[in-house]
């Protein structure tokens, strides 16, 4: 982590939680964390769509520090896309973030580097935040294409995004054998990864850009292990599925791993 960026946690609830029970997760965030924490780091859910508008009643209502987003959106503005979620509605919920190029979406809906590049220009449309996850598969780190392979998916999904645009990114290192498989990648092999998108930003973009872009670590983040992952200077925070459900371990994740405020 470096002092020069604010850290993010991010839980991606992924297809887990109806709008009720939703409320009661932030619920019991909102009497968790305190204004230390929320000064230490931002902290954000993404729901699934059917949550989004519970989610916003309860943060509006009582004025939570809690940020928002949703996991996908569509690369349209609107139209006859059934199905679809359009990143105007979604700002109209009050979104903050918004995932693009998730291993889910590229694995089960065949979202290529094209579209992913399609959805973080709708994110920015919409005055969006695009959190762009990128990230190996295990025979590409067994190869030792781990590094390269990260890279060129920024390259992709970056084209044609403007400078004023990338310095609001936020991106996601989530090597895909660590998902939802509690083998969390070490932090050395966070910071490797970590380090070479920051470098690439700066020679895509400038420094001012590589320096403030956040970039996450995803994969099998528990509040055991979250320490030493921030420790790593080019790492600013967690993209956290299963233990984000989890409110009292997400709570201590986004303390970096302590266990008290
Ligand atoms: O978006 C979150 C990542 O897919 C990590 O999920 P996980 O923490 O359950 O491994």
């Amino acid at each position: 982590m470096s002092t020069a960026r604010k850290p993010l946690f991010a839980g991606n609830w992924k297809m887990n939680l109806n709008h009720l029970e939703a409320i009661a997760l932030v619920q019991k965030l909102a009497f968790s964390l305190t204004d230390k924490d929320f000064d230490r780091a931002d902290v954000a859910v993404l729901p699934p769509f059917t949550d989004l508008r519970s989610v916003q009643t309860l943060v509006d209502g009582d004025k939570l520090r809690i940020v928002y987003g949703a996991q996908d959106l569509s690369v349209h503005d609107s139209g006859a896309y059934t199905g679809e979620i359009s990143g105007t509605m979604l700002a109209k919920l009050g979104c903050t973030y918004v995932l693009a190029g998730h291993s889910e979406r590229r694995q089960y809906h065949r979202e290529d580097d094209q579209v992913v590049g399609a959805k973080v220009q709708a994110a920015y449309r919409h005055s969006l935040t695009p959190i762009l996850c990128v990230g190996e598969g295990l025979p590409v780190r067994q190869a030792g294409g781990h590094v390269a392979y990260a890279v060129s998916q920024l390259d992709a999904a970056l084209n044609g995004v403007k400078t004023e645009q990338a310095r609001s990114l936020v991106l996601a290192y989530e090597p895909v054998w660590a998902i939802g498989t509690g083998e969390v990648a070490t932090p050395d092999d966070a910071q490797e990864v970590c380090t070479a998108l920051r470098a690439r930003l700066a020679e895509l973009y400038d420094a001012e850009v590589a320096a403030a872009v956040r970039i996450l670590y995803g994969g099998s983040v528990k509040s055991d292990n979250i320490a030493g992952i921030m420790a790593q200077p080019d790492v600013d925070g967690a993209l956290v599925g299963g233990a984000s459900l989890d409110p009292a371990d997400f709570v201590k994740i986004c303390r970096f791993g302590e266990i008290s405020g």
